[in-house]
Parts: structure tokens; C-alpha cells; sequence
């Protein structure tokens, strides 16, 4: 899969392609059938099948440090993108000067100079440009006049409700992570680097590979059970999310103890899938009562595992 970064990377060489435009933000079943609709079309017309995203994505850029919560980071949605076939990713960093880019303006300049497609599928529900003044009828519109096919794709529906990025993270907000993870066709996990802590973990006895959530806002908070996996092997676990209250933390982390591990992680990445919610994280008087409170999380975990 070819990935262009930034519209000043789009070169005459990649001019007539079949496209798809979106956040894509957990590459959903929903997505999926777009994906398949888009893909199925550009092997009809012989040319690329281009999904085009935004990072970062158009609400973490207007509501900065309020944007809703984020399914997939960057690679994690490239990775699932080329896993469905896709051919070429479009990522356009969403700036201020593209945000004040007027509908017009950015059908007549990307779509039809830059890219010169042949072909548009979009969701249902789609806005773009300036004040989100173009949608579906306006692209038809566009699309008689510079000769390109718009083709919307339905929502999915999945037991009475419309599978999306918003229905998702407010399964996984309520701990009701088997929804999420049917939306998603698989299930949810977070990837990372493991990085340096403050070696309390091992003191308290419970080591734990910690991942930063950076500035992404995990749609998850809370201790779960987890499965982890480490260079294609798997293990069972417990896991925090948040902020670490007992010692004063500010930063959402996310700390995973695995079970029956005894090796070095920093530096690897890892996959940390939650499965159920034990408990929400809790500000505890003494660390004592903390290692008290992890003992029983490990038994719950265990226990929910089959592993006692
Ligand atoms: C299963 C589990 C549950 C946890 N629950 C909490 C909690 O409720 N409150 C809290 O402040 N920290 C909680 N922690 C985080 C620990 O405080 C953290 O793992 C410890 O400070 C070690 O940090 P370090 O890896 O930076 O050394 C939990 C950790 C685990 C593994
Ligand atoms: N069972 C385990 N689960 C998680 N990490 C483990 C385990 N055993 C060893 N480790 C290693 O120990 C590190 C965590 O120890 P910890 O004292 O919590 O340090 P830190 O504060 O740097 O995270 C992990 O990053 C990993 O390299």
C-alpha cells in the first residue's frame, strides 16, 4: 500500500483513481463495507483504490483537548487499511489552512486537478470543507459537471443500531466492550511502545509494561482483564488505565501486568486487548491498600480467565 502524505505529495503520476474520504476511526464493519464498495469499483475501472484520511482528525483539531475519544492511532488504521486491500492512503495533515478551504475549493483543486478522479464513494452522513457545507447532493452536482460517478454507501446496521465510530466508543465508555468489539469485527485493543515508569510496580510486586496514551484520549478507563500480545505470543493479564491517582499522576497511561512473565518489554510494542471491566480506578489512602486492591484484580482476572 502506497501512503502520500500531505496534498504536496500528490504528484501528476497519481491522477485518475477511484476514492473514498473519511476519518475512518476504528475501520469499523461499516467502514469495511465502504472499503469493499470502494475497492470493488476502482478493479472496475483498472485504477488505484485511494482512501484519503485526516490527521489529526477534523474534531481533535477543532475541539483540541475535548475531541471524543480516538479508536485507532495513526499506523494502527493504516495497518487495517492495507490488510482490507487497500491500494493507496492519502493522509492530509488538517490544518488551519485546509479547515478554511471552502467545499468548492477543495473539489475543484484535490479532487478534480490533483487527483483527477474517476469515481467517489462516500457515507451517507458525509460533510466536508468550510462550515461542512458540502455533502452528497453537492458532490453529484460536481460530479455531472467535471464528469466523476458519486456513489453514497448506506449505514450499517447492526441488532437496531447504526454501527460508528460514536456508537463504539460509548460501548467501550460503558464497559460494553462485546458491542464494540462486534461494530468492530474484531476486538478492541491499544498498541504501543512499552516505556519507563517509576519502578514502583516491581516494588509493589506487580510489574507493569506501561504505555503512554499521549495526548489520544482513550475511550477506555478503568482496570480491565486484559490479553496481551508480545511478538505474536499471547498472555492473559490485568491492566489500569488512567492516571494513577494514588501517586498524584497526571498523564493516562496504560499499565499491564502480565501473568506468568517474568521478561524485559521496554521498548517492544505490544497489544493490550481489554476483555471485561473490573473495577474504575481509585485514588487508595496507602499503597498497601493499592497492592491489596491489585491482588484481588489479579484473582478477578484469573478467575474470569479460567486460570485458577
Ligand atoms: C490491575 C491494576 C490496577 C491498578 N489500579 C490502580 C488504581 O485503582 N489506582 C491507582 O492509583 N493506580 C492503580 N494502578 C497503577 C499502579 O499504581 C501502578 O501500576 C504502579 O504505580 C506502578 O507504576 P510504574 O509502572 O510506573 O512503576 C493499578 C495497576 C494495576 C496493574
Ligand atoms: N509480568 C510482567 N508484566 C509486565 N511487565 C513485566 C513483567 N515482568 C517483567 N516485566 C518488566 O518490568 C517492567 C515493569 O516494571 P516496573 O517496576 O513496573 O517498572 P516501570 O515503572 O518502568 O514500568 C516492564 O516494562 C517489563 O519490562
Amino acid at each position: 500500500m502506497e501512503l502520500i502524505r500531505g496534498i504536496h505529495n500528490i504528484r501528476p503520476k497519481h491522477r485518475g483513481c477511484v476514492l473514498t474520504i473519511g476519518n475512518f476511526d476504528g475501520v469499523h464493519l461499516g467502514h469495511q463495507a465502504v472499503i469493499k464498495g470502494l475497492i470493488k469499483d476502482a478493479k472496475e475501472h483498472q485504477l488505484p483504490s485511494t482512501v484519503m484520511i485526516f490527521e489529526p482528525q477534523p474534531q481533535e483539531y477543532f475541539r483540541k483537548g475535548d475531541a471524543p475519544a480516538r479508536l485507532t492511532r495513526l499506523r494502527d488504521k493504516l495497518a487495517l487499511l492495507e490488510k482490507l486491500g487497500v491500494e493507496r492512503v492519502i493522509c492530509i495533515k488538517f490544518n488551519e489552512t485546509f479547515a478554511n478551504q471552502s467545499a468548492d475549493e477543495f473539489v475543484q483543486r484535490i479532487l478534480v486537478e490533483k487527483l483527477g478522479i474517476v469515481a467517489l464513494t462516500v457515507g451517507d452522513d458525509f460533510r466536508f470543507g468550510k462550515g461542512r457545507a458540502g455533502n452528497y447532493e453537492m458532490l453529484q452536482t460536481n460530479g455531472a459537471r467535471y464528469d466523476f460517478k458519486v456513489k453514497s454507501t448506506a449505514s450499517l446496521r447492526q441488532k437496531d443500531c447504526r454501527v460508528s465510530s460514536t456508537a463504539i466508543r460509548n460501548a467501550l465508555n460503558q464497559g460494553d466492550i462485546e458491542i464494540a468489539n462486534d461494530m468492530l469485527s474484531r476486538p478492541y485493543s491499544v498498541t504501543g511502545k512499552v516505556v519507563h515508569g517509576w519502578k514502583k510496580g516491581r516494588e509493589l510486586g506487580f510489574p507493569t509494561a506501561n504505555i503512554p496514551l499521549k495526548r489520544q484520549v482513550s475511550p477506555l478507563s478503568g482496570v480491565y482483564c486484559v490479553k496481551v500480545t508480545v511478538a505474536d505470543k499471547s498472555y492473559y493479564g490485568v491492566a489500569n488505565i488512567g492516571i494513577k491517582p494514588t501517586f498524584n499522576g497526571k498523564r493516562t497511561l496504560l499499565e499491564a501486568h502480565l501473568f506468568d512473565f517474568n521478561c524485559d518489554l521496554y521498548g517492544q510494542v505490544i497489544e493490550v486487548a481489554p476483555m471485561r471491566k473490573l473495577r474504575d480506578e481509585k485514588k487508595f489512602d496507602s499503597f498497601s491498600e493499592l497492592t491489596t486492591q491489585i491482588s484481588c484484580d489479579v484473582e478477578a482476572a484469573k478467575a474470569y480467565f479460567d486460570l485458577i
